[in-house]
This record gives C-alpha cells, sequence and structure tokens, in this order.
C-alpha cells in the first residue's frame, strides 16, 4: 500500500519512464517502504526529495559496434545510468545481456542507490550494460566488444566521477578488457575508475568472492537473530555465476548443504551437496553449461531442464540469477516445504508477491539491497585500497566485508524497530538507505 503522498509521485514515475516495468517495480517497493520516513521528516517532502530522487542525473545511450571473428560487423546498444551523485562518485555494474533495456539498467541503478547508502560508504549510485549476448562468443570477440564499448564510455567516467564494476555476463576477464581500453585512451593508469580487476593490476583480495559471501554472511545474522544457523541445514541456491558459486562456497564453510543450483536452461539436484570444485571446473574455467556438470557427477546428481530450481525443497534460499526469478507461487511452494529463511545475491529476484508471502508467513526475508550490498561494499574498499596505493590481505579484506555485513544487518533490524515495523528487513533496508542519501542531498542543495 502506498501512503497517500507517495501515489502521484508513483504516477508521474509511470507516466515519465514508459514501458519500464522492472524501474517501476523497484520504485514501487521503495515507496511502499519510506512513507513513515516522511511523516517524522517533513523536510524531505519540501524540498521534493522524493521526486528528485527518482530522477537520474543523467543517462547515457550509445551505439557499440564491433567485429566477429569472421569480420562481420554487428552493432549493439550500450547504456550508463547515473542515477545519484549525492554520497560520492557513481558506483556500480555492467551487465552484458540480451535482456538489458533502459528499463533494466534503471531498476539496477536506482536499487543501487539505496544499497550504496546502506553500505555507510562514500560511493553514489550507477549501472549500465548492453544488449550484447557474450555466450559462445571467443575471448577475442568479447576483448573487441569491450574495447567498443570503453571507446564510447570512457568519456563519462573517473575515479572521482563513475567507477562501474561488474554485473551479469561483465566478470573479470571484461573488468580486464575495459580496463586496458581506458588506460590506452587516457593514457593515465587509474586504478580507481573501474573495480573488480585481477589482483596484479590493482584488484582486492576478496572482491571476486564478496556479493556470494556477504549474501551468506547477512544470511548467517538473519539465521543467528531467529536462534538458529545454517548448520546442517539444506539449502538452495539459484544462478552458478560469480554470486552463486561463492554463496554456496560460504555457505558450505558455515555447515549449510547446498543441494541444487541453475543456469538459465534449467537446474541441477545434488543430494550429497554441489562438488564445489567440479561446478568451479565447468562453469569458470570451462564456461560450459551445467548439465555439463551432472553427466561429470554422475548417478549422485540430476539435471532437469526447463524448469524452476525453486521447485527444490529447502530450509534456506538464495536466489543469485536474475530479476523476478521467484513468483508468488514458488514463494508459497518454498514456504510448504519448511524455508525459514531467504537471502537475495541477485538483483530483485523476488516478485511483490513472493515478498508479501514470505513476510506473511515470518520467513526472515533479506532484501538484495542489504543481502547482496556486499559486492559494492568490497568495491568501495578497492577504490581505497588504490587510492592508497596499498596492497590488502584476503583476511583482512574479508573481515572488513563481514563486519560490514554485520552492521547493514543490524541497522535493517534497528530502523525496522524504530519505525514500529519490527522484523521487518525490506522497509529496515528502504528506509535506513533512503535517510542517509536523503539527508545528503538535503545539505547539497537543490541541484
Ligand atoms: N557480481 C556482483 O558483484 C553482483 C551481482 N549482483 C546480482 O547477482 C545476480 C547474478 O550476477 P552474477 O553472478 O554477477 O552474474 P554471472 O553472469 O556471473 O551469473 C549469472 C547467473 O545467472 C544465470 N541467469 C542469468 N539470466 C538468467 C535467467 N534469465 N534465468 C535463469 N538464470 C539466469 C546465469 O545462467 C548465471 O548462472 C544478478 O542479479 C546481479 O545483478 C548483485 C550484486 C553484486
Ligand atoms: O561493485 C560494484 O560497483 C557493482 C556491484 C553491483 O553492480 C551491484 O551491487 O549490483
Amino acid at each position: 500500500m502506498l501512503h497517500e503522498r507517495l501515489e502521484g509521485v508513483y504516477d508521474n514515475i509511470l507516466r515519465r519512464n514508459p514501458g519500464e516495468a522492472e524501474f517501476h517495480q523497484a520504485a514501487r517497493e521503495v515507496l511502499e517502504s519510506i512513507g513513515p520516513a516522511l511523516g517524522k521528516h517533513p523536510e524531505y517532502a519540501e524540498q521534493k526529495i522524493i521526486e528528485r530522487i527518482f530522477e537520474p542525473e543523467r543517462q547515457i545511450i550509445f551505439r557499440v559496434p564491433w567485429e566477429d571473428d569472421r569480420g562481420e560487423a554487428h552493432i549493439n546498444r550500450g547504456f550508463r545510468v547515473e542515477f545519484n551523485s549525492a554520497l560520492g562518485p557513481y558506483k556500480g555494474g555492467l551487465r552484458f545481456h540480451p535482456s538489458v533495456y533502459l528499463g533494466i539498467v534503471k531498476f539496477l541503478a536506482v536499487e543501487q542507490i539505496f544499497k550504496n547508502s546502506l553500505t555507510g560508504l562514500p560511493i553514489g549510485a550507477g549501472k549500465g550494460g548492453a544488449d550484447f549476448d557474450p555466450k559462445g562468443r571467443s575471448d577475442r570477440e568479447i576483448m573487441r566488444f569491450c574495447q567498443s564499448f570503453m571507446t564510447e564510455l570512457y568519456r563519462h567516467l573517473g575515479e572521482h566521477t563513475d567507477v562501474p564494476a561488474g554485473d551479469i555476463g561483465v566478470g573479470q576477464r571484461e573488468v580486464g578488457y575495459l580496463f586496458g581500453q581506458y588506460k590506452r585512451i587516457t593514457n593515465r593508469y587509474e586504478s580507481g575508475v573501474i573495480t573488480g580487476k585481477g589482483l596484479s593490476y590493482g584488484g582486492v583480495q576478496v572482491r571476486t568472492e564478496a556479493t556470494g559471501y556477504g549474501c551468506a554472511f547477512f544470511v548467517e545474522e538473519m539465521l543467528k537473530a531467529k536462534g538458529t544457523s545454517f548448520d546442517g541445514r539444506r539449502v538452495v541456491v539459484s544462478g552458478s555465476g560469480n554470486v552463486a558459486v561463492h554463496a554456496i562456497e560460504k555457505v558450505r564453510e558455515m555447515g549449510g548443504v547446498v543441494v541444487a543450483c541453475s543456469d538459465s536452461s534449467g537446474y541441477v539436484v545434488d543430494e550429497k551437496g554441489i562438488d564445489l570444485d567440479l561446478l568451479k571446473q565447468v562453469k569458470q574455467v570451462e564456461r560450459r553449461r551445467l548439465s555439463d556438470y551432472a553427466e561429470r557427477r554422475g548417478a549422485d546428481a540430476a539435471y532437469v531442464a526447463g524448469r524452476s530450481v525453486w521447485e527444490v525443497p529447502c530450509e534456506v534460499a538464495l536466489p543469485s540469477a536474475t530479476q523476478n526469478e521467484i513468483t508468488g507461487k514458488d514463494a508459497e511452494a518454498l514456504v510448504r516445504a519448511g524455508c525459514v529463511a531467504v537471502g537475495e545475491g541477485a538483483n530483485m529476484p523476488t516478485t511483490p508477491e513472493g515478498i508479501r508471502v514470505f513476510q506473511e508467513a515470518g520467513v526472515a526475508f533479506g532484501p538484495g539491497k542489504a543481502a547482496n550490498a556486499g559486492g559494492v561494499a568490497t568495491s568501495a574498499l578497492e577504490m581505497q585500497q588504490n587510492a592508497s596505493r596499498d596492497s590488502w590481505t584476503f583476511e583482512f579484506s574479508e573481515r572488513r566485508l563481514q563486519e560490514i555485513m554485520s552492521d547493514i544487518h543490524a541497522r535493517c533490524l534497528e530502523t525496522a524497530d524504530a519505525y514500529g515495523m519490527p522484523g521487518d528487513y525490506v522497509a529496515g533496508a528502504n528506509i535506513d538507505g533512503f535517510r542517509r542519501v536523503a539527508d545528503a542531498m538535503l545539505a547539497l542543495g537543490l541541484i
């Protein structure tokens, strides 16, 4: 339900951003939470903070021409939405996936405003990407695409301006090619201009693992608050990319048993627990389909094509693939199967109906802007490391990540409590994230 003062704001968002369903969904979720904060702080409405916060500061759309290995020319569309810079330079990843269009980039960028604010670190919010499909492309094709993408985007970036990183389809290999082209065009070794870099050229330890590890740390805190833990729990993680693999790794360390994971074609069930070494070999080294994992694992694992992994019963669910993957019906099935906690490794993987089902059933529900904030928080650590021209150990960075996740968890609960919604992590994350950025916007004047 929307606070009556916010109905008009939402109508305006619909009118000004037609056809951008994912952006509308992300904006509405925040608007549904922040009503109580507006009641206590009339200055936000007086200074039109809500209207301003949902209008991006800048949106860049550009052509990305590139040549495949046979010499054929291709044209893709590139995007960067620089949404809010009240807390620091625009910060957020790049997604390369055929489904990318302005509405996806804007939903991801608006989520980033509140997520980055929640980390407590000095980072603003942006997101970008292209409707490029990296699947089946050779390494040289990926390199040429990244070089062409950066040849246009570089003019908008800078360590004090806008600092991208990875997301779906963009990992350390792509970040390397993007950074290489930035360095070449600008003739500057500006390490802090992009994060998720390799360790040999300015990357920070733990950035690769950070989103998945951070999600596991956050869920561990939610379970602790319920007087329980991961120990012996049956866990399902969707996806098998960067976030999923590292969530699986940390959950196993914490004593959980991950029995299923997925890719865009189906899922694998492995009742004895996913074999992480084999999963990494298949997905990260060989870049092959998950069905190959099941074939090599033999009788222990089964591959189920074309179905949702959320039909696999579990006590803890970590959706770590893509947006709107858990529907209301999936959530009902998970609740019936005894699910006690959900931590969103992905951005907005649960539909509004799914969230409602989980919350009404008393499932601890950690929204992505809190549960997956460990990735961008560690990117901010990478920027700190680059600025100090230092190099930190794995243990140091992982300890920082764990502290940050524990702090985000505590603030979500405290804020939800303070605004009369105890245990509501969605309200806690949205209000806490909103308040910090809104206060900074007030202080900076009407800009
Ligand atoms: N990489 C990072 O540091 C962060 C990523 N995220 C979010 O986590 C999610 C996963 O991202 P990464 O692991 O980095 O990407 P990735 O490219 O490494 O992996 C994506 C995974 O999702 C699966 N997938 C993609 N589209 C799908 C679809 N339509 N249906 C089913 N499965 C699909 C892919 O098969 C793959 O297993 C995304 O929502 C991303 O926005 C959130 C915070 C930080
Ligand atoms: O590390 C970053 O800047 C990007 C993280 C990101 O894109 C996200 O949090 O969704």
